[in-house]
C-alpha cells in the first residue's frame, strides 16, 4: 500500500485536501485524525506537521509527500521534487524594521529570528556572514524585533501583509521561492502505484491551471483564430453544418482566458464557451 504524507494543518492543508479529493482520493472525516486508510485506491494518508513531512519522505519512511520546498530545504532531507502544486507560493526574505535601510551585509553580528534556522544558517555561510545569533522562533516571528529580542528576522513572506502590519521591510534577495512540492525519497525510482498518485494529482494541478475553451470560427479566420489557441499540441477543429464555418476547440492558461476570449470575439469568432477541467492525463 502507497504511504503517503500530508499537512494536517496550516497554510497548505485545506489546497492540500481539495486536491486530494478531486483526485479521487479519500477525505478525512475530522480535522484531527491522524490518518486515513482509502483501501478503494490502496494509499494510507498520515497527516503531520508541514515542517516533519520532507523528514519522513527523506528517510524513506513514507513513498510521498506534499509541503513547502522551503521547509524540505531546512529539513536538509534527502527528497526530489515530482510535482509543484500551485499553491502556497512564498518568498523567504530577511526582514528589518522599515525605518532604516538595510543590505545583507549589515546582518554581521546581528540577532537574526527565524522558523526556518537551517535555510539561514545556509544563506549566512554562503555569504561569508557572521551574525552575533540565530534565534529558533516557532511562529509569529515577526513580533520578536518589537519584543526586543531579534535585530532582524527571516521569514516567509505571502502577500507581505504581516510585515507591513509590523512595520517592517525585506531586504536582500529571496533566500527560497517556495510554493507547495509532492515529495518522493531522493534516488529512489517510483513504483507503478506512486507514478499512478503522481500522475493523478498532477492531472488536477495541471486542470486548475488550464480551462477548455470552445468557439464556432470563420473558416477564412482559422489560421489566426489558431495561433490564439494553439492548444497543447494542436487546436481540435471540426466540420460545421455550414461549410463556411469550423468549431474550434482547445486548452488555454486559466490566467487571462477572458481576454483571450475578447480577442477571439473582435476577431469574428462566436459562442465563445470557456468550461473547467477536472482532471486530465497527458
Ligand atoms: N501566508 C502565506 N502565503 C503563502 N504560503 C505560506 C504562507 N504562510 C505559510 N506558507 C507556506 O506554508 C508552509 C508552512 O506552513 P505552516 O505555516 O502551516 O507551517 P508551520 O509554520 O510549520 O505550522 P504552524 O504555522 O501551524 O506553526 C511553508 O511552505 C510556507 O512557505
Ligand atoms: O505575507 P503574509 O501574507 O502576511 O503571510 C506571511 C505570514 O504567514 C505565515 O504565518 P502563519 O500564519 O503560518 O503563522 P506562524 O507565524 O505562526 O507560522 C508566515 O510565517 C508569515 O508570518
Ligand atoms: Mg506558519
Amino acid at each position: 500500500m502507497l504511504r503517503v504524507a500530508v499537512p494536517n494543518k496550516g497554510a497548505l492543508s485545506e489546497s492540500a485536501a481539495t486536491i486530494l479529493a478531486e483526485a479521487g482520493y479519500r477525505r478525512r472525516s475530522d480535522a484531527k485524525d491522524l490518518t486515513v486508510l482509502d483501501n478503494a485506491n490502496d494509499v494510507e494518508f498520515f497527516f503531520l506537521r508541514p515542517k516533519d513531512i520532507a523528514i519522513y519522505v527523506g528517510a524513506g519512511t513514507l513513498d510521498l509527500g506534499i509541503t513547502g520546498r522551503d521547509l524540505a530545504r531546512d529539513a536538509g532531507a534527502t527528497v526530489d521534487e515530482q510535482l509543484s502544486m500551485g499553491f502556497g507560493s512564498s518568498t523567504f526574505r530577511y526582514a528589518a524594521p522599515a525605518h532604516a535601510t538595510w543590505t545583507i551585509d549589515d546582518l554581521a553580528g546581528k540577532r537574526i529570528a527565524t522558523s526556518y534556522p537551517n535555510l539561514v544558517r545556509e544563506d549566512l555561510a554562503a555569504r561569508g556572514i557572521e551574525p552575533e545569533q540565530i534565534i529558533r522562533l516557532d511562529g509569529a516571528v515577526e513580533i520578536s524585533i518589537q519584543l526586543g529580542v531579534a535585530d532582524v528576522i527571516a521569514d516567509v513572506v505571502g502577500s507581505g501583509r504581516t510585515l507591513r502590519q509590523h512595520g517592517l521591510a525585506a531586504f536582500g534577495e529571496s533566500l527560497c521561492d517556495s510554493e507547495a512540492v509532492l515529495l518522493s525519497r531522493s534516488g529512489a525510482g517510483l513504483d507503478k502505484a506512486a507514478r499512478q498518485f503522481v500522475a493523478r494529482v498532477q492531472g488536477v494541478v495541471f486542470g486548475q491551471q488550464y480551462v477548455m475553451i470552445d468557439y464556432d470560427c470563420p473558416r477564412s479566420l482559422l489560421e489566426q483564430a489558431s495561433k490564439l489557441t494553439p492548444g497543447l499540441e494542436s487546436p481540435t477543429v471540426a466540420p460545421m453544418a455550414d461549410p463556411d464555418w469550423v468549431a474550434v476547440r482547445a486548452m488555454v492558461p486559466r490566467k487571462n482566458h477572458q481576454s483571450l476570449m475578447d480577442e477571439l470575439s473582435e476577431l469574428g469568432a462566436k459562442a465563445i464557451l470557456a468550461t473547467d477541467i477536472r482532471s486530465c492525463r497527458f
